[in-house]
């Protein structure tokens, strides 16, 4: 561990953004869960939320993740009405990309909330029934031919639209993660071989000096 490395996942950590996340619904391309993981990354989104596709594993990640899915979590969820019904009771706004009477321009809704992007299958989009149960559904305005975006082009428009609104909030000029929080992923980011060791044995991560070394 360099200092300058220690210094890069300090700068990267204090700039995460703990109350921004999508739920990607059975999105099963791999270079589109990747593309989504790694806009993810790019915007501070610290744990992402997946419903793996009926064939039951979440898709692998490909080359099109760089390494994004090593700084970015993944929960698992067995379906997305009861995923958004679980962010909801966490006070997590969830926004469906859906087209229906109720939607709104993307740009409309407040992300300096705490929020969630409910992103659909390729084939088959957000379901009626968890679009109904979002706390509001979104569209990207489309005038072309073509009548839906990639969703991993659709995912980092909305996302770099949160990511403008909290810019301008001072959402990344402090740190979002609590400190604690901060130290342990801090650790774990650093260390990722040593850290599982000391979760078997239910020992305290070893604190670290400033440059990310360990302390004798
Ligand atoms: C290829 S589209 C799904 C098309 C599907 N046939 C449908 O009717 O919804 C895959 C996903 O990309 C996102 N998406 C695509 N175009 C969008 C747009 N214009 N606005 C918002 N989200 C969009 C949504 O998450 C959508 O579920």
């Amino acid at each position: 561990m360099t200092p300058e490395r220690y210094e890069k996942i300090r700068r990267v950590l204090s700039r995460r953004q703990p109350t921004l996340t999508v739920l990607m619904d059975e999105v099963n391309k791999p270079h589109n869960f990747s593309a989504i993981l790694r806009t993810c990354d790019a915007v501070g989104v610290l744990t992402a939320h997946a419903v793996p596709p009926k064939s039951g594993a979440l898709p692998t990640f490909d080359a099109t993740s760089g390494s994004a899915h090593k700084w970015v979590g993944v929960v698992k969820h067995p379906d997305a009405l009861g995923a958004v019904r679980q962010l909801q009771a966490q006070d997590v706004q969830v926004l469906a990309t859906h087209l229906s009477q109720r939607s709104l321009d993307y740009r409309e809704p407040d992300y300096t909330r705490p929020t969630c992007v409910l992103l659909g299958a390729e084939k088959w989009g957000v379901s009626d029934e968890a679009a109904e149960a979002a706390d509001a559904n979104i569209v990207i305005p489309m005038f072309g031919m073509v009548q839906s975006l990639n969703v991993s082009v659709a995912a980092a428009t909305i996302l770099f639209e949160a990511q403008r609104q909290r810019l301008a909030a001072g959402m990344y000029a402090t740190p979002q993660l609590a400190p604690a929080e901060l130290e342990r992923l801090a650790f774990e980011w650093a260390y990722p071989d040593l850290a599982p060791g000391y979760r078997e044995r239910g020992e305290p991560y070893p604190a670290l000096d400033e440059a990310g070394q360990l302390r004798r």
